[in-house]
């Protein structure tokens, strides 16, 4: 393997951001070049501060100051990767944790369609005995209690299946149906029929297996050790990791763009790094008679790096390509598009029931009659306030109450990777207040501020056999003519998680030596 000399990443999400990071701190002599599509970093991050005014109930004036996440808002302590940037970067001190005591971390609820209000999702014995939702109470316990007496029933020779296809083996129809579709919307906004189990949930397949069919039992049992990430390449975490200490999510004062700030601060500065924003990709190819890659980009720039890192959804490497690269599995995956609706109330006065209950939010499974597609198609809503009110300054003594809606995934027509974004949807406001105040069965005032987003084709559907499909393109790459020299990381390959994107970013480019 030769030592690059320069190399390009592609695409200036968080991969390519966590890739362009570690890649100039393990090559200090190699030119990188980071390029990406827009001219604003991070890809799905969007942190946005809006100021509202609005009168309080007793007729006052009063002022916020909001953050609106238009993308991921909150981040699990479970990526090591993520603390040693926030180490790294000095971004302790605009750290807002919330604890696993608090009522975001331990209540989250489920809306069944049709039926008005939202349940606590119980996650105890305790919570199963005290759900007062006989009907989710009844899919759980006739779920849960008699799995661990079922045979082991998956098929045999099968190396995956689908989300619902495993739920409903295991735990039966109603469960997969109801609390199955319910966790692929609230991770994966998608259809939980199409999505591989394999790679969005592995630790269930892997749990079959230790129980030797059951995964009530392999949960209890104790999984063998494998070889951590750790021993491979040591994380700089400082004294993070004991700031994570019992604590559920987290954020920044300024939301989790305040990680892609860092990092584009960061790489600006460094004297081995080039940032390209509102370039795009127009074509890759091999040279194989110098074994340099030649990148055409939209600034009609050609580069030539000895290396390449593609963080790029597959389907936009594959157009970049020429047709005849011999590439597999580039366009095996949907995408999904979400629209994301920012809402801010103004709270209501003391006397009277808050908005919704305290807690995460709440998720809405696939209605018994499938998606349709009329009506807002609403997949769950975060309730913001309750875990990250900490980031809205207040100017007046009633405040606000945040929420965001998350519509469309399954809801919206899947987007073929050639097809072009879909449009943004039109959304009917009011006609969506109305569906959310019969989901949390209760009035909502006016809004003060709403602020729609649309990410279109933002969260990878992995179909069926993606980590197989994953690991020949991988073979293929290690392979002549390419021999390691580009690897391709990213949501689209590894997944969707900020952990995961990091993650994977950190690790590019180890073979390089
Ligand atoms: C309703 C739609 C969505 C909500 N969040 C997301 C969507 C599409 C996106 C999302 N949520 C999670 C991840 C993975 C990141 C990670 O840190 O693991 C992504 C991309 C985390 C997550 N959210 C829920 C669960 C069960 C998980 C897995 C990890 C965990 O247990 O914390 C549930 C959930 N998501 C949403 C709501 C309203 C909700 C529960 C009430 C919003």
């Amino acid at each position: 393997m030769m030592i690059p000399e320069s190399i390009a990443v592609l695409g200036g999400g968080l991969t390519g951001l966590s890739a362009a990071f570690h890649l100039s701190r393990r090559f200090p002599r190699a030119q990188i070049t980071l390029i990406n599509k827009d001219s604003r970093f991070g890809g799905w991050v969007r942190s946005e501060r809006a100021r509202v005014s609005f009168k309080n109930h007793s007729g006052k004036h009063e002022e916020a100051d909001v953050l609106l996440e238009a993308g991921p808002r909150t981040l699990r302590p479970n990526a090591p990767s993520v603390l040693e940037l926030i180490h790294l970067l000095n971004l302790t001190p605009s750290l807002l944790t919330v604890p696993k005591s608090s009522a975001a971390a331990k209540s989250r609820f489920l809306h069944i369609p049709g039926v008005a209000g939202i349940d606590r999702i119980p996650s105890s014995l305790l919570d199963f005995l005290k759900s007062d939702n006989a009907y989710l109470a009844r899919i759980l316990l006739s779920a849960v209690l008699p799995e661990p007496f079922k045979r082991w029933n998956r098929p045999p020779g099968a190396e995956d299946e689908s989300v619902d296809e495993f739920f409903t083996r295991r735990f039966g129809r109603d469960f997969a149906r109801v609390f199955g579709s319910a966790l692929v919307h609230g991770i994966y906004a998608a259809d939980s029929r199409k999505l591989s189990l394999r790679t969005a949930f592995p630790s269930l397949w892997d749990a079959e297996e230790r129980g030797r069919g059951s995964i009530v039992t392999g949960f209890l049992r104790t999984p063998a050790n494998s070889k951590s990430r750790e021993e491979e390449e040591p994380y700089e975490l400082g004294d993070v990791q004991d700031r994570m200490r019992d604590v559920s999510v987290y954020s920044f004062t300024d939301g989790i763009g305040t990680l892609v700030s860092a990092l584009v601060k960061y790489l600006r500065e460094q004297p081995n790094v080039r940032m390209y924003g509102g370039v795009d990709v127009m074509g890759l190819r091999l040279n194989p008679r110098n074994k340099r890659f030649e990148i055409t980009t939209s600034s009609r720039e050609t580069l030539t790096p000895t290396h390449v890192v593609s963080t790029l959804p597959l389907y936009r490497l594959r157009k970049a390509l020429p047709p005849s690269t011999p590439l597999p599995h580039l366009t095996s995956n949907t995408y999904s598009s979400v629209t994301v609706v920012n809402l801010v109330f103004p709270s209501p006065p003391p006397s009277s029931p808050p908005l919704h209950p305290a807690g995460f939010g709440y998720l809405v499974p696939r209605p018994v009659e499938g998606y349709s597609a009329t009506g807002p198609g609403i997949l769950g809503c975060v309730f913001d306030s309750s875990s990250t009110a900490s980031q809205d300054v207040f100017h007046g003594d009633q405040g606000i109450t945040k929420m965001t809606l998350m519509l469309g995934g399954p809801y919206s027509s899947p987007s073929q990777p050639s097809a072009p974004p879909p449009s943004t949807p039109s959304i009917n406001i009011p006609s969506l207040l109305t569906t959310v105040s019969h989901q949390l069965d209760r009035p909502l005032p006016d809004p003060v501020l709403v602020k729609t987003h649309t990410n279109a084709q933002c969260i990878p559907l992995f179909s069926v056999g993606h980590l197989q499909r994953m690991e020949e393109l991988r073979a293929v790459l290690a392979g002549e003519p390419w021999g390691g020299r580009m690897e391709v990381v990213g949501a689209g390959v590894g997944g969707v998680s900020v952990g995961d994107c990091v993650e994977a970013g950190r690790g590019v480019g180890r073979g390089w030596r």
